[in-house]
């Protein structure tokens, strides 16, 4: 049976912008298991990385409505210091820029140990750990990522590395502690194919063995369906559909989900399906705040089939949707596209 790791309720998280909030992630509920992928995709701008920097609570200036819940304790009332020391330890986030999350003057080797020391000093009968053993360790974890000469690269400085080598390093420095919860929002993002496939190996065995769940973030949809074992399809700062990999694969429903997944070659010919809905996810400021804020992108489907407050439904257990105007969504054939 599948054990609750963190469990989101109706989170909201707003921007100021010109004296007015505008919720960059709204309503959001899910829940994420021990030993599990969810991956949350959708386009640029759907909120997703506001989504995991709330989770982090790392958006100090935000206004964040609701409960994130981490093995029964809710993460948005825990004071800064009670945070950081889940940070780190527990929960953490491979972010999607690698020299953003370095140091630049710092050895790389020290910045893992960095680490390892915040997890020395969270516990409550402190281990006498040496310089030397953290140092092994670093090391240790170095040659875990796939980093050759690990010992060198201890030395050597965030733009001694290469992209690739930078981004294994920010992974190393997430895994140091072994984290129960981990995120990683975007974590290949310009990396070549080769080193992505090892990356998001390595992020798997992560979830293997050390029975951790795991948030992935990502628009690639190649990603989704090679690691997840869950997907959240988020537009405008909404889910809109959740559902088991191989439902949503097989089954996908809400047309947005639907115009992703026709971007995917089919397994059977190789070829893509060529049912792109298209323009984009609009600006915070001008996101509509009601009914299906996709129907903006689907004037072809009758205004009447969109709820006038949509909401998430289960269409099959564990398979939710929302607005039930998926029930009446076609693609545009040629002709209606002229
Ligand atoms: N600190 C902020 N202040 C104001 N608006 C913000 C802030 N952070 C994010 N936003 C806005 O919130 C919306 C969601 O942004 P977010 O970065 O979460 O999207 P995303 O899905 O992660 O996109 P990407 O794939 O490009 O990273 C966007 O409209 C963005 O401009």
């Amino acid at each position: 049976m599948a054990e609750e790791l963190l469990r989101i309720e109706n989170l909201s998280t707003s921007f100021r912008i010109s004296g007015e909030l505008y919720a960059a992630v709204d309503d959001v509920s899910l829940t994420v298991n021990k030993n599990e992928i969810l991956a949350i995709v959708g386009e640029s701008g759907s909120g997703k990385s506001a989504l995991a920097f709330s989770i982090m609570g790392l958006h100090t200036r935000a206004h964040i409505q609701g409960a994130i819940h981490y093995k029964g304790q809710n993460l948005t009332a825990l004071s800064p210091t009670e945070l950081n020391r889940l940070r780190g330890n527990e929960i953490s986030m491979i972010f999607q820029d690698p020299l953003s999350a370095l140091n630049p003057l710092m050895m790389i080797g020290e910045q893992i140990e960095e680490v390892l020391l915040l997890h020395e000093s969270s516990q409550t009968t402190r281990s006498n750990k040496s310089k030397k053993h953290r140092k092994l360790r670093a090391i240790e974890l170095l040659q875990k990522v796939g980093i050759p000469q690990p010992e060198y690269a201890y030395g050597q400085y965030p733009h001694e590395l290469s992209g690739g080598m930078r981004q294994r390093v920010v992974i190393a420095i997430a895994i140091a502690n072994q984290p129960k919860l981990l995120i990683a929002d975007e974590p290949t993002t310009a990396l070549d194919v080769t080193i992505q496939l090892q990356i998001l190996e390595l992020i798997r065995r992560l979830k293997e063995d050390m029975n951790a769940g795991i948030i992935l973030i990502t628009h690639d949809l190649g990603v989704v369906a090679e690691m997840a074992d869950r997907v959240a399809v988020m537009y405008a700062g909404q889910i809109v559909e959740i559902a088991s990999i191989h439902a949503l694969m097989t089954k996908a429903k809400h047309p947005y989900t639907r115009s992703l997944m026709s971007s995917l070659p089919t397994a059977s010919e190789g070829k893509t399906r060529l049912h792109v809905i298209h323009g984009l996810v609009p600006s915070l400021k001008h996101l509509p705040r009601q009914g299906c804020r996709f129907r903006s992108r689907i004037p072809w489907i009758d205004e009447t089939a969109h709820e006038v407050n949509p909401r998430l439904h289960e269409v099959e257990p564990g398979h939710y949707v929302r607005c039930s105007c998926y029930k009446n969504f076609h693609f545009l054939n040629h002709r209606e596209e002229e």
